[in-house]
């Protein structure tokens, strides 16, 4: 089965559904022939996630215990990261590249608070033109790598009320909205080494590392600043309509944005302890208004994430110094 970008990525002429590398495959729906679908979790099988992690760990001599994803603007969680060995993304065999800015598209691996780790500095999204399974392959990579807990970070916009630009979201449950349209990371065969077919997802994130989050927050005087909620994703890479933030704040969400959900399945999937926060970097509207800067973009995002990395920084590593130190 075929992983290349040529069947998955952004500019595949084939992507998701029509590879030449598919026996019997024929590519061509315009033409009104059979489009035969690949199921997503036949892009990446096990032997391809192998390879990938094998080079890895070979390559930077190390088994690292905590996987960290980068998001966007928050580069910087990477950047603590000690004695790094650096994989650029377009050198490591059979991964996909990053396309949006603030995701470098490098890997990192080394130390950090004595524990080691491997931090995805630029994640892949949907809206890129991967599909969910690319999207969420490196989280395969990590735990073929040894990772044990899976640090997911995103930039999102706050739907709740009381959340300020600024502010911390620590995620204690997800809605997934593409799952709802009937998309999944997990879709297709199952391969039980990595887990099994239909698994549970309550108590996805960690309780004991969203308490201690909460602990340390208060211990650098940002306690007010942190939040614990609801975060859902949305394909992107258009922000929100007015009506879609009302529907999404009456299902309970609290902050939306574009990735972290299938990264969190897929990990949970293969039974990694998951910790995961959004950086509010813009407050949504949820009534009409003419007013322009109700408006989310992407510098604004990219901008916030900058003030903030400092403190984001800070949490994450204290976090990694508890796991570390309650593990030696
Ligand atoms: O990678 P994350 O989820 O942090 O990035 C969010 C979603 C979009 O990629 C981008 C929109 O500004 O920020
Ligand atoms: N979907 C979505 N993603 C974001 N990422 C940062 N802000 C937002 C937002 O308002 N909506």
């Amino acid at each position: 089965m075929c992983s290349r970008d040529c069947c998955s990525g952004p500019g595949g002429s084939n992507r998701g559904n029509t590879c030449s590398d598919k026996k019997g495959a024929k590519a061509g729906s315009l033409t009104g022939e059979k489009i035969i679908p690949t199921p997503q979790s036949l892009l990446y099988p096990y032997e391809v996630i192998e390879e990938i992690a094998d080079f890895i760990t070979k390559g930077s001599g190390m088994r690292p215990k905590i996987g960290i994803i980068c998001g966007s603007g928050l580069g910087s969680l990477a950047d603590m990261i000690q004695d790094p060995k650096i994989f650029e993304y377009e050198k490591i065999p059979n991964f996909p590249v990053s396309t949006v800015e603030g995701h470098a598209g490098r890997l990192v691996v080394g130390t950090l608070e004595g524990a080691t780790v491997m931090a995805m500095q630029g994640r892949f999204h949907f809206y890129e033109g991967y599909p969910l399974a690319k999207c969420s392959m490196p989280v395969r990579v990590m735990k073929l790598c040894g990772v044990e807990y899976l640090f997911a970070t995103n930039a999102a916009g706050g739907i709740n009320p009381r959340f300020a630009v600024g502010d911390i979201m620590l995620m204690h449950d997800h809605v997934n909205m593409l799952g709802f349209a009937g998309n999944s990371p997990l879709q297709g065969p199952n391969d039980p080494r990595f887990g099994p077919r239909f698994p549970a997802l309550v108590n996805s994130y960690n309780k004991d590392l969203i308490n201690k989050a909460i602990e340390i927050a208060k211990a650098m005087g940002i306690e007010s600043n942190i939040h614990v909620g609801v975060y859902s994703c949305l394909g992107g890479p258009n922000y929100e309509t007015i009506a879609e933030l009302k529907a999404l704040r009456m299902m309970g969400v609290d902050a939306v944005g574009m990735s972290t959900v299938h990264e969190v399945i897929t990990a949970r999937h293969c039974d990694m302890k998951v910790f995961a926060f959004s950086l509010i970097t813009n407050k949504c509207a949820t009534e009409y208004s003419d007013k322009k800067d109700d408006e989310a973009n992407h510098d604004e995002v990219m901008a916030v994430a900058k003030n903030r990395q400092k403190a984001c920084c800070e949490l994450v590593s204290r976090l990694i110094r508890e796991i570390h130190l309650a593990s030696a």
